[in-house]
């Protein structure tokens, strides 16, 4: 499929919106009110620092919405503001918030359901409205809901797009895409939509053994089993790995994105001759700014001295599970929690460690004068950081009566 061709004739399309509908100013009364934060201003402007209670809240200097989750959500305010009787539906949650969702939810916006890892259409008729979220939708689902006849409401963070130009590119020159990030993440099934040839890779250890591959070669089989559900249709490492070019999930941890598309560059160096790179090897940098901005901060927080951090996002969220990782890699005692009702009476917490299921840690605020570092994913919400910061001060103030 022409990918490329078929984006053009959709944007030309009138039932095709990418921009809001001129209703910023009552989106931006409603944002507000369920969104923003006196409290969280306020540790803004202290050098995101407040003592309370015996509690000193150490806020990361870059945390929360970023710009391309406040446009998307910003638009999808606006889209119910501009359609208010016809049924609007949105393929996928608009961003990884459970609060968030519940917001459009509440303002009737349906949720494409999935059955048995298969979304269900049939419920989406003609002249029906469907936003697209922020991570992108993939280009056949596009496809199925211009042929419906839908109005699209296209949220895509303009940083996602700017992958997928990257992956046009390498398709263009016959290139074999090869993506650092989860292959079952919305993004990067979206990304890989608009690729001819592609390899997913999760981590550093999977590009180590794919570039081990290409210079050593290996067991074909174990390769296929390795990596599937992370390859397009009829790949073939023992062709497709000769000339590759680099992508990535824009929310994946910005130094391992790094490592690898350095990996591959010297990979094929190696393998066919410092000469020869630019016709076995493409990168272009996409890694977002706003993901660049959290980490970093993060890095930053984490080499102070710090008891606990929490860390406030979405559980299927990857750019907040990202941020636990920081604070796990420094052996900081630190705890995932999605809304502030994980903040349990009588000093008790439920948490999702990294890669693990929701448990209860008992005693987890330690007695006596504490520091504890906050931050948040770009798709968290301040009102919630503010609300999870209040239980804090709240729980130690009864702990220590
Ligand atoms: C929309 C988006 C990022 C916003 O945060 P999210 O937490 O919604 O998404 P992700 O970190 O990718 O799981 C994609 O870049
Ligand atoms: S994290 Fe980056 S790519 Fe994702 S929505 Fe935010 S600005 Fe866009």
């Amino acid at each position: 499929m022409d990918t490329k061709a078929f984006k053009r004739s959709l944007q030309q399309s009138e039932n095709y919106h990418r921009k809001g509908f001129g209703h910023q100013a009552e989106v931006a009364d409603v944002m507000n009110t369920a969104y923003q934060s006196s409290l969280i201003q306020q540790i803004r402007d202290n050098n995101y620092r407040l003592e309370r209670n015996g509690v000193t809240i150490r806020l990361a200097e870059a945390f929360g919405f970023c710009w391309g989750v406040e446009r998307a959500v910003a638009i999808a305010y606006e889209t119910r503001q501009h359609f208010p009787t016809e049924r609007i539906w949105i393929t996928n949650e608009i961003i990884h918030n459970p609060s968030v969702n519940q917001h459009l939810r509440d303002r009737s916006v349906g949720f494409i359901a999935v059955e048995q890892g298969q979304k269900d259409f049939s419920v989406v008729d003609r002249g029906d409205v469907v936003i697209l979220p922020a991570f992108g939708a993939s280009v056949q689902e596009m496809q199925l809901l211009n042929d419906k006849g839908c109005k699209i409401v296209d949220t895509t963070c303009p940083w996602v797009s700017k992958v997928w130009n990257s992956v046009e590119k390498h398709k263009k020159k016959d290139y074999t895409s090869i993506i650092h990030g989860q292959y079952k993440h919305e993004e990067t099934v979206a990304t890989s939509s608009f690729a001819d040839k592609y390899l997913i890779v999760l981590n550093l250890h999977q590009a180590e053994y794919v570039s081990n591959y290409i210079i050593n070669g290996g067991d074909r089989d174990e390769f296929m089993a390795k990596f599937s559900n992370a390859y397009s249709a009829g790949f073939d490492p023992d062709v497709d790995l000769e000339r590759v070019g680099i992508a990535n999930q824009t929310t994946m941890l910005k130094s391992e994105t790094e490592q690898i598309g350095k990996l591959f560059e010297k990979t094929m160096m190696r393998k066919f001759g410092p000469d020869n790179l630019n016709e076995h090897f493409l990168s272009f940098n996409t890694i977002c700014d706003a993901t660049q901005e959290r980490q970093d901060a993060m890095l930053d927080l984490v080499e102070e001295k710090l008891d606990l951090m929490v860390v406030i996002g979405g559980f299927n969220s990857s750019n907040t599970t990202h941020l636990q990782e920081i604070a796990i890699d420094k052996t900081i005692p630190s705890y995932h929690i999605d809304c502030a009702e994980r903040i349990l009476p009588g000093n008790r917490l439920e948490h999702k460690p990294l890669g693990g299921d929701l448990v209860i840690a008992q005693n987890w605020l330690p007695e006596g004068k504490i520091v504890v570092g906050i931050t948040s994913g770009a798709s968290t919400p301040d009102k919630v950081v503010e609300d999870a910061i209040d239980r804090i001060f709240e729980r130690k103030a009864t702990a220590v009566v």
